[in-house]
């Protein structure tokens, strides 16, 4: 008998039969084969969710040793800037390439132009300091509007009712100057004002931080899912009626492409869509036309609604969370900014 690998041939030829389940049906193709094992579906896998697509969004408030809870986002807190500073350590420690800042701003601190914005200490530029003097090889992303510094909620310069564009995008360019100045490296304009890429990349460049990023949010909707955002900045009581004549209307998708295009042409290295996974569609259209670094934003309401459902017992915690991030993949997205990152980013080093 001829041996090879220390086992006959003719009993390593002999193929697998399964006696027991003699197919009656006369199928040449049979999908469920490549599914039958966990190797074999390994082996099939399209699309992989890494440490490497997650950014990580943080809220901070002023005060020392502080987490405080936000009741519509459980499990999320708003974290003084020294604690701050230990989710950044945590967000290394679990290779997640990049946190984004989000501050809640003291009321006495809000008026109507967001000065706040442009105070060189405020506290998102405080952070950004004291996280990079400890890990400077942490990519920290910081978004670009007024709405944590306006008393009345809205990401631009109000007046007579209507947000002013050309004015407010002068200012967004000095908020971005002050967070780079602090040490940011992706600048991230979530206002939706025309125009304002161009502005803030020749203002950038201007002020010799040629290699800070653009991640632009490009195609972002007026949406019910930022809810628990404005919970958490602060901005859900003060906000007098809506973003609509800014930010996109839901309905919307070939709308979105001109957005992109737009953004692209004035300068921005990354684009977003958002929300995420409602918005599935448009990653996909935005992907497939213009081949960019494509991120998608996994928003406060999208972590609300898995939270709730994971705190009551309905949804299973891991695969759920897992499940809806590779969905962001599927899609063509290359990154997420998620409030689940640090789950996912545990679950994904412990592996399978
Ligand atoms: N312009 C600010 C901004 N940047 C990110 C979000 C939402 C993020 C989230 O819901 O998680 C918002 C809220 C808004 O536009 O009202
Ligand atoms: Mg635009």
């Amino acid at each position: 008998m001829a041996i090879k690998f220390g086992r006959p041939i003719e009993l390593r030829d002999t193929p697998h039969r399964d006696t027991a389940a003699a197919p009656s049906l006369d199928l040449t193709t049979r999908m469920r084969r490549n599914r039958k094992s966990e190797w074999a579906r390994r082996l099939v896998r399209e699309n992989v969710l890494t440490t490497d697509d997650l950014i990580w969004p943080l809220f901070v408030v002023d005060g020392s040793n502080l987490r405080a809870p936000i009741a519509s986002m459980p499990g999320v807190d708003r974290l003084s800037v020294d604690q701050c500073v230990r989710d950044a350590e945590r967000a290394m420690k679990l290779d997640i390439p990049c946190i984004a800042l989000f501050p809640y701003t003291e009321p006495s601190l809000r008026d109507e132009t967001g000065s706040e914005a442009l105070n060189a200490n405020n506290l998102v530029c405080q952070s950004v300091r004291a996280i990079k003097r400890e890990f400077p090889d942490l990519g920290i992303l910081c978004d670009v509007a007024l709405d944590p510094f306006t008393s009345h909620g809205h990401d631009g310069l109000l007046q007579d009712g209507r947000i002013l564009n050309d004015e407010t995008v002068a200012i967004l360019v000095q908020q971005a100057l002050v967070q780079a100045e602090a040490g940011c490296d992706i600048i991230a304009p979530s206002d939706m004002m025309d125009g304002r890429v161009a502005a803030i990349r020749a203002g950038l460049d201007r002020g010799g931080f040629g290699d800070v990023q653009i991640m632009a949010y490009a195609a972002k909707y007026a949406s019910a899912f930022y809810g628990p955002f404005r919970d958490a900045i602060g901005s859900a009581k003060t906000l007098t009626g809506d973003k609509r004549t800014y930010q996109m209307d839901s309905a919307n998708s070939d709308e979105a492409l001109r957005e992109v295009e737009l953004d692209i042409a004035e300068g921005a290295d990354m684009v977003m869509v958002k929300p995420g996974l409602p918005y599935l569609d448009i990653v996909r259209r935005v992907k497939d036309t213009f081949a960019m670094p494509t991120f998608a934003y996994q928003v406060s309401g999208e972590y609300a609604m898995i939270a709730g459902a994971i705190n009551n017992g309905w949804l299973d915690r891991d695969r759920t969370i897992m499940e809806s991030l590779v969905a962001f993949k599927r899609a063509g997205a290359d990154g997420v900014l998620t409030y689940f990152a640090p789950q996912a980013a545990e679950k994904l080093k412990a592996g399978r």
